[in-house]
């Protein structure tokens, strides 16, 4: 695991572009395993400057989504759906067909995702993390094999994500698809980015912890490429 301090947000998002950018000049045709949430804000603002100020095309780029809610339309201003398009799609020359994102409500539907993403191999896995060491839905206790599944969202995930719903935790979904650890883990590189003092036991958990279920994100230790970039209230509990 390779971890980057940087001095705050903007540094950190410049870095993980520095990374996101590196894999797509090498491969324009990479397959890219996208995020929401705040942390990949400032990622995406990157990658859109930089393709309406140098063009960096996006034209051969497939990308594959984490996560999305499950009960809410997808052209509800909070889905992922919309995050997405309001963040990187709308802005950047990637072909709507070849954007995906999980969609449905039950297991089926997360099965045939899941079969979607065994045909292909992502290049570069992009990554946020949640407070209680979520990566993508994966809540504490989620098993290290598990593949694209419906999550029942824990009590510290609906309260973080309230912010997103007039703040009140009635109005946030209570269940989610999630691509599951053992998607994440085939990819061939994995980019994480995180910031905030929020962040910082997680962070330090992910990083110096032990490997245990308890912690999904710890599971990343097993992973021959990960690239962790911070900001430094992020970084601030870890030893070096
Ligand atoms: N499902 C998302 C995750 O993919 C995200 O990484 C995490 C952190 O979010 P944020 O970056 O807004 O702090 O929580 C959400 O619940």
């Amino acid at each position: 695991m390779k971890v980057i301090v940087c001095e705050n947000y903007e540094e950190e998002s410049k870095k993980a572009y520095e990374v996101m950018k590196d894999v797509i000049t090498k491969n324009p045709h990479a397959v890219l395993g996208l995020a929401t949430g705040s942390s990949p804000e400032g990622l995406y603002k990157e990658m859109v400057k930089d393709h309406e100020e140098n063009g960096t095309s996006y034209e051969n780029i497939t990308s594959y989504n984490l996560d999305e809610y499950v009960g809410i339309d997808r052209n509800h201003p909070e889905s992922y759906y919309s995050f997405m398009h309001k963040h990187l799609f709308d802005h950047v020359n990637i072909k709507p067909e070849n954007t995906h994102l999980p969609e449905g409500s039950t297991q089926a539907d997360a099965d045939a995702y899941e079969a979607e993403l065994k045909k292909v191999t992502i290049d570069l896995q992009l990554l946020g993390i949640g407070r209680n060491g979520h990566i993508g839905f994966n809540e504490p206790g989620t098993s290290f094999d598990a593949p694209t599944h419906i999550v029942d969202l824990t009590q510290s995930t609906l309260e973080a994500n309230s912010r997103f719903f007039d703040n009140d935790i009635n109005k946030v979904p209570h269940q989610a698809m999630s691509m599951g650890l053992g998607s994440i883990m085939r990819s061939k590189k994995i980019l994480l980015v995180a910031d905030g003092e929020a962040k910082a036991d997680a962070v330090k958990a992910m990083v110096e912890g032990p490997v245990t279920e308890q912690v999904p994100a710890s599971l990343l230790q097993k992973h021959p490429d990960v690239v962790v970039v911070l900001d430094k209230a992020a970084a601030s509990k870890l030893s070096k």
